[in-house]
């Protein structure tokens, strides 16, 4: 037999198998996702996502300990609101002694050396449920960026290091870097949510907020999975606009436009492995269907192979408890 290519003699031992391989993963590629209630003592687990609780914000402190103990330095809370506090205009969103406020300047005053992504979108403290002002049915554009931007400056007064609009208003980037600005905060970096597509992905991060819309669906602005041109047009918006990081959200089913951001640009490119992705292999795993620890580190790694830089995932903990052992 004459075959002097042979690939498997680079994959005969582990100790080999380990030179060649040209991924890793480590404790830095990625930002822990965090829910914040209202309340005292509280740690209430999210019943589509066995492991990821909600926490108010004393025992959110052990957490984010916990979270540094192990080597994670970045993390992006979210808020549950009170429904009696969500209106049309998302008000409570910018309201500098709300729960988001409070939690940020609680984290920041334990932790200053951890890096906080706060996110900015309606939904949470909107009644309709939406990232924007809804008016007969329909999203209203340039009005819901007013609130963006109020939305931001509490976070970046709060002590975010890093807004993370994840709304997909047209323009935000652009205005939210003007507001910032304007207001003294030049240092606060953007991480756009570049292309958000709208995925059956994001459930039951919806059933953890109870943010999910009252009515209709998130397709005027959230993208049209079948697209793929149409993130790069979104991402040459976010560089001319100011952004610092690009986000592809979901992760999984979108390796292809992770890549093809990572090939498109300068900046570092972030995904989202979102809640479903999280729920889907948790979910087979407590059926014994499949290895959970693996098909987790698996996924993870097929993120980073893609191109992604940054990974936001639920699974942050975890890895970083099994690299500890
Ligand atoms: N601004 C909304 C927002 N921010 C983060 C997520 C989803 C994250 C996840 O599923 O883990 C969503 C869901 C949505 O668009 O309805
Ligand atoms: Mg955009």
């Amino acid at each position: 037999m004459v075959m002097i290519r042979r690939p498997r003699r680079n994959r005969q031992t582990e100790a080999i198998r380990n030179l060649v391989q040209e991924t890793t993963l480590d404790v830095n590629d990625f930002i822990l996702p965090l829910f914040v209630i209202e309340g005292q003592n509280q740690k209430v687990e999210v019943a589509s996502m066995p492991g990821i609780n909600r926490f108010s914000i004393d025992t959110l402190q052990e957490e984010v300990a916990s979270c540094v103990d192990l080597g994670i330095k970045a993390f992006a809370p979210f808020p549950s609101i009170p429904d009696q506090l969500k209106d049309k205009y998302a008000t409570e969103s910018h309201n500098s002694e709300g729960l988001y406020a409070r939690a940020i300047r609680e984290i920041k005053k334990n932790f200053p050396d951890v890096v906080i992504f706060s996110d900015v979108a309606m939904d949470p403290y909107s009644s309709d449920g939406h990232d924007g002002i809804v008016e007969n049915g329909e999203i209203l554009n340039d009005e819901t960026l007013e609130v963006l931007g109020k939305m931001a400056l509490a976070q970046a007064q709060a002590g975010a290091d890093v807004v993370a609009p994840s709304d997909m208003m047209d323009g935000r980037v652009a205005h939210l870097r003007h507001v910032l600005d304007e207001n003294g905060y030049q240092k606060v970096g953007i991480m756009s949510y570049t292309a958000k597509y709208a995925s059956a992905f994001y459930g039951p991060f919806r059933d953890a907020l109870s943010s999910a819309p009252k009515k209709g669906d998130k397709k005027t602005y959230q993208m049209n999975p079948a697209n793929s041109r149409e993130a790069l047009l979104e991402a040459e918006l976010d560089i001319a606009e100011g952004a610092d990081y690009l986000m592809v959200k979901p992760a999984l089913a979108y390796l292809d436009i992770i890549k093809s951001l990572r090939e498109n640009s300068h900046l570092p490119i972030a995904a989202y492995n979102v809640s479903g992705e999280y729920a889907m292999v948790k979910a087979a795993a407590q059926k014994g269907w499949l290895d959970g620890e693996k098909a987790m580190l698996e996924s993870l790694l097929s993120i980073k192979r893609a191109g992604a830089d940054i990974i936001l995932t639920y699974f942050a903990k975890e890895f970083a408890e099994l690299q500890r052992r």
